[in-house]
């Protein structure tokens, strides 16, 4: 079975009901999700792929509680996303929810230690010294707490990224496409570490992706095609990713 055709049920770790999200566009109104709605399972890593433009970051933002939709519904776990006002979604996603983005999204001027606590100083948290430590260590940074972003690699950078989007304990961590902007090797380190942890921290990870060779580290891989569920497929080869997305005209 392909976690497109799960029911509804409450242990699934992120659902979407009958999503539908349109931008305004001048005159006119662009439909970036058109009606989707699937389901998530709870500790499995999930890719989105899709053609440039079908929709995929409008999805993991609305799925995020970083964007509101249209219409149609979001779950996260058993919390109805879509029925929460935006300050109950702003406390539950600092709470729940972890984002990774491409460009890291670093505050310059605080350090590496900083800019992990932040989630949870925003949230009115008390950081956890330890807690700290040992992601850091578990992202390959112990000893560079007092580094500036500056005096990162664009790997280094995306592992502070995913550390701070981890120090909440969150229960879903989403991901776009956070390996884009690195040379190959820097991003399968970087996938290693976000699919080490995730695993580690029994959370379910959401992640954008272009990449076939990050789709074929998930158990499930999700299409998206003009704003619409175009299928999916568990445990998949390249060579089926491929071929989807040639079929999808990527
Ligand atoms: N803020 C916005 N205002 C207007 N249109 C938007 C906005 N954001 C996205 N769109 C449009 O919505 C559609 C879906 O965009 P989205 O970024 O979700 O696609 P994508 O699959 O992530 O694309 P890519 O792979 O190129 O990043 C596109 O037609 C895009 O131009």
């Amino acid at each position: 079975m392909t976690a497109i055709d799960t029911p509804p049920r409450l242990d699934t770790a992120v659902r979407l009901d009958q999503l539908t999200k349109t931008y305004p566009n001048g005159p006119e109104q662009v439909a970036a999700l058109r009606g989707v709605s699937l389901a998530v399972r709870p500790g499995a890593f999930t890719a989105i792929m899709g053609p440039s433009g079908s929709g995929k970051s409008t999805f993991l933002n609305v799925a995020a509680g970083l964007d509101t939709p249209t219409s149609g519904r979001v779950h996260i776990g058993d919390t109805d996303l879509t029925a929460l006002s935006a300050d109950a979604v702003t406390r539950f996603r600092r709470r729940n929810i972890g984002f990774v983005f491409q460009a890291y999204n670093l505050v310059g001027h605080l350090t590496v230690a900083e800019n992990v606590q932040l989630p949870l100083l925003l949230d009115g948290r008390r950081p956890d010294p330890r807690w700290q430590d040992t992601l850091l260590e578990s992202v390959g940074l112990a000893g560079m707490a007092d580094r500036l972003p500056r005096e990162l690699s664009g790997g280094q950078a995306q592992r502070v990224a995913i550390a701070r989007a981890l120090v909440t304990r969150p229960t879903v961590v989403f991901a776009d496409e956070p390996t884009g902007a690195l040379d190959r090797r820097t991003g399968d380190q970087v996938l290693d570490v976000l699919r080490g942890t995730a695993k580690q921290l029994g959370q379910t990870l959401v992640v954008v992706t272009h990449d076939p060779s990050v789709a074929v580290a998930a158990d499930d891989v999700l299409f998206l095609a003009d704003g619409l569920l175009a299928g999916g497929l568990v445990a998949p080869t390249t060579d089926q990713v491929v071929a989807r997305l040639v079929e999808l005209g990527r």
